[in-house]
């Protein structure tokens, strides 16, 4: 029996699953955003994620890693068998699917009538080693839907108190525990809670999972011994990349909150922490005796293989602190400037965003020829033409055996070149400072000051601490336009872009640049001057100093500001409150 998860150094693994892509997906011609870089002497891998459109890319640290081709079997025999022989002898255990909406979770935790999740293969492997002893299984079925705690076991949903007796043991009260005796008992009792779960707050059969779902197993002689949970969680959200409103946006803030103070405990206690914010919600609250102590757990993040930036926001909650520096990243950072390709992808997103085909395609005309013909493209050919796959998402190079390089699991199907996108177009980078004059010097709301503070800095030569001085002192605004130039070019270049399209397409790189200044800030701004921004408060910035200290720069983009617990709304409201504060 594989003794991975029981023989753990962290108090909580972190594996990594990487669904197939679907069949509404199978057209698409979109390398999978993850790949296994390399494994290490102790059993740990390196990930890295990387976006097809641009040169960004992230590499991770993980416990293990399970590519597109692995089966949920594989994930049992090497990270949850070995869990269950612990829970006859008293130790709890706590198995997640963690991850965005849509990347596996349920499939991973629930399986399919011919291809069972974890949660029937931990029941059925549970009933095996009963048999023939004293003991009996019994289960639980509750959900976590926005920070109530619901029986599905019921018939009519019941809520679960959540209480410390006196002895400061947890106690759900009014939970039902079911005897169970077989496999087929088994799935009788839980298909009905399943369904309960799909319908309990829309009435709708939902598809998305709106609630986290915790399945206990527990063992009882005389006494209880321990018990497994398995949970699959609540999908995380990027709202600003949904249509959610009204009810759902609620949900899906309770989620985002719950899943951040999941990845708080995580962290803390990975990093030995003394002391463990259980209490931050209703679900690490219950999950606090079968978490830390002497018990084991294991988080599956789940990835859908076309999503890097959701991808990027799950695997670095998943894993904070375990992100390592990427040499590759810088290499072509050196080669291939990286804000050049940035910015043909966000024109492009911006031209289909304005239905301008023909204008895609003539800037497709100018940039595309250069990019076929740089040397940097031509060079991924010949490595892709040195990598060859083998078995499930193993890459060797020609002459030898050895694991070597990235392997992607689709490798085969799609060319490593897809995946290094850099381009060599002819666009200059151009950066270029306007000032604009402050109309209300000096008297500002809190969080147009302190940001108007932070932007100057970063946008000049000058020694920080000086500039702070100086801009206090007139309180101008600078704002760096970071690649306006470059691609006002291409729009100037693009024959038919009329004078509408190119004031449009400055005033989103206004926006772009206010972002980005808020992104820096936040990359170097100190304690205090965190604390000042609307949103960030005293452990939000203690815990932005941390990423710092992980890596230098940790917010590349707003969906970065997922890592810091804030949502998409209150993203929203702080910049739309840092803009309205400029112009006033
Ligand atoms: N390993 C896999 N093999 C084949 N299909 C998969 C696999 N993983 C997921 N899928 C399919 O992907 C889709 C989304 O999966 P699933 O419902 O498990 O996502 P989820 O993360 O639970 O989403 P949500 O948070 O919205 O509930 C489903 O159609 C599922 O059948």
């Amino acid at each position: 029996m594989a003794t991975a998860a029981a023989t753990q150094s962290q108090p909580v693994r972190v594996v990594l699953r990487v669904r197939p892509h679907l069949p509404s997906e199978a057209n698409s011609a979109e390398a999978p955003c993850v790949g296994l870089l390399g494994s290490h002497p102790g059993g740990e891998v390196t990930v890295q994620l990387k976006d097809q459109y641009t040169s960004r890319n992230e590499c991770y640290k993980l416990d293990a890693f399970f590519g597109q081709e692995s089966r949920v079997c594989e994930i049992f025999d090497q990270e949850v068998s070995a869990v269950i022989p612990g829970i006859f002898e008293g130790t709890n255990a706590t198995v997640f699917a963690y991850g965005a909406t849509g990347s596996g979770k349920t499939y991973t935790m629930q399986g399919t009538e011919d291809l069972p999740g974890l949660i029937p293969l931990a029941v059925s492997t549970v009933l095996a080693l009963c048999t023939g002893t004293w003991c009996s299984v019994e289960i639980s079925y509750y959900e976590v839907y926005m920070e109530r705690c619901y029986d599905l076991l019921e018939p009519k949903a019941r809520e679960i108190m959540v209480l410390d007796d006196k002895d400061g043991n947890l106690q759900l009260k009014g939970l039902a525990w079911v005897p169970v005796r077989s496999l087929e008992e088994f799935h009788e009792i839980y298909s009905i809670g399943v369904q309960r779960r799909k319908v309990a707050h829309t009435g709708l059969n939902d598809v998305s999972s709106r609630s986290h779902a915790v399945l206990s197993i527990r063992i009882t002689t005389d006494v209880v011994k321990g018990k497994l949970n398995l949970i699959d969680l609540a999908g995380n959200e990027d709202n600003r990349r949904t249509c959610n409103e009204g009810i759902r946006l609620q949900e899906s803030a309770k989620i985002n909150q719950s899943l951040f103070a999941l990845s708080n405990v995580i962290s803390a206690l990975n990093k030995k922490e003394p002391r463990i914010p259980y209490r931050e919600s209703k679900l690490t609250r219950i999950l606090q005796d079968s978490l830390g102590g002497n018990s084991h757990a294991v988080m599956i993040a789940c990835l859908n293989p076309v999503e890097y930036q959701e991808a990027v926001h799950t695997v670095s909650l998943a894993a904070r602190s375990r992100h390592v520096t990427n040499h590759m990243s810088l290499a072509s950072k050196q080669e291939t400037p990286k804000d050049k390709v940035d910015m043909e992808a966000k024109l492009r997103a911006w031209l289909e965003s304005k239905g301008k085909t023909k204008s895609i395609q003539r800037m497709d005309g100018l940039l595309s020829p250069n990019a076929i013909k740089t040397p940097l493209s031509m060079s991924h050919k010949k490595q892709s033409a040195s990598v060859r796959v083998s078995g499930r998402g193993k890459a060797m190079d020609q002459d030898g055996g050895k694991i070597k390089k990235v392997l992607f699991d689709s490798a085969a199907r799609i060319p490593a070149e897809n995946f290094h996108r850099e381009g060599t177009q002819d666009i200059v980078n151009t950066t270029k400072k306007v000032v604009l004059p402050s109309l209300t010097p000096c008297k500002e709301d809190k969080t147009g000051s302190s940001l108007r503070k932070a932007l100057s800095p970063i946008s000049s030569n000058m020694d920080p601490q000086k500039q702070r001085t100086a801009d206090d002192s007139n309180c101008l605004m600078l704002l760096e336009l970071r690649t306006p130039m470059g691609s006002c070019n291409i729009v100037g270049k693009v024959t038919g872009a009329t004078p509408l399209d190119k004031f449009i397409a400055l005033g989103s790189n206004l926006k772009e640049s206010l972002i980005q200044q808020y992104l820096d800030f936040l990359n170097v701004a100190n304690k205090e001057e965190l604390q000042k921004l609307k949103g960030i408060g005293e452990r939000r910035a203690e815990y932005i100093l941390e990423l710092r200290e992980d890596s230098p720069r940790p917010f590349k983009s707003l969906s970065d500001l997922g890592n810091i617990g804030l949502s998409s709304k209150q993203i929203q409201d702080i910049l739309c409150k840092t803009a309205t504060g400029i112009f006033k």
